[in-house]
């Protein structure tokens, strides 16, 4: 057993953070697993938000089905990410967001179709990867941190128990990560001694956190999928998250080139709800109706679309082809 993982406890479940395997409580995963929804031209749309049409596409779903038990959750959804992009997967509860969040992140397995890695199609979890292609960052939206660790060993879990990096270097990634989520100085205090916004930077500090220190240019790209990263905070925190997404993001429009800023989150993809986290965090939405990609677009357009489905969400009207 690692260095942490005596003390995160000993309920144990398989989940993910950044793209390695690590463990967490059973009432974490718990409370990641209720942390949880085309007709549009998609080369369109991805050119519309901005999107280079050429650049090389990160992650793709074929077709991908998935049940658990009789309910047909996903049923045929398929998408491409590309470098760079900044992407929102919206639509109705329980249509099946957090569930393709999961399937791109490796940590469950569709029952048909395909998730093609970099072109690689991916055979198993993630955690069965040998020689991964890309990094994969997850940050739950209950944050999923460890109640018995500080904000410090949290945020450095993976490097604590999957790497042999010494103590005093791991500490200094620690604060380089907690600086960049603007939480420098929090590494002592517990989860428990943060508000649910610092949480929710911490979880994307411990998502981010540099695994490699040799500024080796080969570095693997990262992709950070959020799963509702603004629930439950009040405006001005949900700014804040917002922003921070947005500064981490290689592919962020402001930046002068893509090169020139290589080694940080190359795209992330954000299950939301929230129309702010849709209009200040977000470039192009997919949206997922009755298990399948219904639309794409840009977030402007979302605005004016005439799909029924898309305008009744949009509006929040009780009438229309979305029935609880
Ligand atoms: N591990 C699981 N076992 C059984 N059912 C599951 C599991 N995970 C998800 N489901 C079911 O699949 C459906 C889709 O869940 P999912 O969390 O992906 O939806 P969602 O669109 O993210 O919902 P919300 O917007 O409410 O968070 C739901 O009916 C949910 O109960």
């Amino acid at each position: 057993m690692g260095r942490m993982l005596r003390r995160a406890g000993r309920c144990v479940a398989h989940c993910t953070d950044g793209g390695r395997w690590s463990t967490v409580r059973r009432g974490e995963r718990k409370a990641s697993r209720i942390a949880r929804g085309a007709i549009g031209d998609l080369t369109e749309a991805v050119k519309s938000a901005g999107i280079d049409d050429q650049a090389e596409v990160l992650i793709e779903l074929k077709n991908v089905k998935k049940s658990f038990g009789k309910k047909v959750v996903l049923d045929g959804a398929s998408f491409k990410i590309r470098r760079g992009e900044a992407v929102g997967i919206i639509g109705s509860s329980g249509t099946g967001k957090s569930t393709v969040l999961r399937i791109m992140a490796g940590l469950l397995q569709p029952d048909e179709g395909e998730v093609i890695i970099r072109g690689r199609p991916r055979v198993g979890l993630l955690s069965d990867e040998k020689d991964p292609n890309l990094k994969v960052g997850m940050v739950f939206q209950s944050a999923a941190l460890f109640d018995s660790l500080t904000v410090g060993e949290n945020v450095g879990f993976k490097l604590y128990e999957h790497s042999d990096l010494p103590e005093d270097v791991i500490k200094g990634l620690i604060k380089e990560s907690l600086a960049q989520v603007g939480l420098s100085g929090v590494e002592d205090r517990y989860p428990a001694q943060l508000s649910g916004g610092m949480k929710k930077r911490a979880a994307l500090a411990r998502a981010i956190i540099k695994e490699d220190i040799s500024d080796n240019d080969d570095a693997l790209e990262e992709v950070v999928m959020y799963d509702e990263p603004t629930a439950g905070l009040d405006p001005v925190a949900s700014t804040v998250v917002e922003d921070l997404m947005r500064n981490l993001h290689t592919g962020n429009k402001t930046a002068a080139s893509y090169e020139e800023k290589k080694g940080g989150v190359a795209s992330y993809i954000v299950v939301t709800h929230q129309h702010s986290t849709i209009r200040r965090a977000v470039d192009r939405l997919i949206f997922l109706h009755a298990g399948k990609v219904v639309w794409e677009g840009t977030s402007e357009e979302f605005d004016t679309c005439e799909e029924p489905i898309v305008r009744q969400f949009a509006t929040g009207s009780l009438q229309g082809p979305i029935v609880y």
